[in-house]
């Protein structure tokens, strides 16, 4: 392996870029406010609700926090996200994920104003990446291209295969990399012969959540491995791929954890930057 992907340094990158660019909106009168919605008590979502939190006070964003018990209707949950759509003082929502199954994720994202939508989730925002918008996205899709740059990964003509077609993942990430000119195949759980496409792959990215599904007998020599995957096998955090087999043939991959994941929050706190900047018409 020649290059291990870690995410922590772009990500402290970013933090200081944002509590620049935050201050200076602040001194124009601007303050940035995000909204963020917590349903029931998950207790990952309170971790990096936490992260939120302090990363949003570390850059200067005002993060409204709003809980919700466990039991809340699906009705009076998009009544308060349409409220927070007409409220001129919020300038980003999110809801965090999980939800209770009595509440549909897609209800939410269809809800939240699109000009408001923090997590990039909108189906408006998701359809605009097919036509090569790419301000607003997923945070995990913007943390996996915040790492392609960083470290400097051309996408251009390479076969990259994702694993995973989730709507909040795999799906905007192909419209994204098909915007730099990857060749992109999306593998899921109805695909043949994953070994066979990914063998063939110059980049692989998984999102599954499957531990040990890309082993060191299914990626050539040379390939960059992005690892979005968060497993746990006996108390330890792992991604979708065999970090030991794989790491010695790859080009360039990243840890789980230290990888994707410290992005994700700095991508957000972006995302909320870049939904104001347009609110406010900077
Ligand atoms: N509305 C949303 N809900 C959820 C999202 C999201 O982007 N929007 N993503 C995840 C949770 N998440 C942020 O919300 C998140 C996940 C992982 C990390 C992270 O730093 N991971 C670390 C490991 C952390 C650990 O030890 O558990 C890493 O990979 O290195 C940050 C944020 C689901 N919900």
């Amino acid at each position: 392996m020649k290059k291990l992907l870690e995410g922590k340094t772009p990500a402290n990158k970013i933090t200081e870029n944002l509590t620049k660019e935050i201050k200076n909106l602040k001194n124009d009168g601007i303050n940035p406010t995000l909204c963020v919605i917590e349903v029931g008590d998950d207790p990952a979502s309170k971790i990096y609700l936490r992260v939120k939190r302090n990363l949003a006070k570390k850059v200067g964003i005002n993060e409204v926090g709003l809980h919700f018990p466990a039991d809340t209707s699906q009705a009076e949950l998009l009544g308060k996200i349409k409220e927070l759509n007409q409220d001129p003082n919020i300038d980003g929502i999110m809801v965090q994920l999980p939800v209770p199954p009595q509440i549909d994720p897609r209800a939410i994202f269809e809800t939240i104003a699109p000009e408001k939508d923090a997590d990039g989730f909108s189906p408006l925002n998701l359809g605009r990446l097919w036509e090569g918008q790419s301000d607003i996205i997923p945070a995990t899709v913007r943390s996996i291209l915040t790492l392609i740059d960083y470290y400097g990964i051309e996408m251009a003509g390479k076969n990259t295969v994702i694993i995973g077609r989730s709507v909040i993942v795999g799906k905007p990430l192909a419209a994204v990399l098909l915007g730099r000119d990857a060749t992109v195949t999306i593998a899921h759980s109805k695909t043949k012969d994953l070994a066979t496409l990914t063998k063939n792959a110059d980049v692989i990215i998984s999102d599954v959540g499957k531990a040990h599904l890309v082993t060191e007998n299914m990626v050539k020599d040379g390939a960059v491995i992005i690892d979005v995957g968060m497993n746990r096998e006996n108390g330890k955090l792992m991604g979708d791929v065999d970090f030991d087999t794989v790491a010695p043939k790859a080009d360039a991959i990243t840890p789980v954890p230290g990888g994707v994941g410290p992005l994700t929050v700095a991508s957000l706190m972006k995302q909320a930057v870049i939904l104001t900047r347009k609110q406010h018409g900077r």
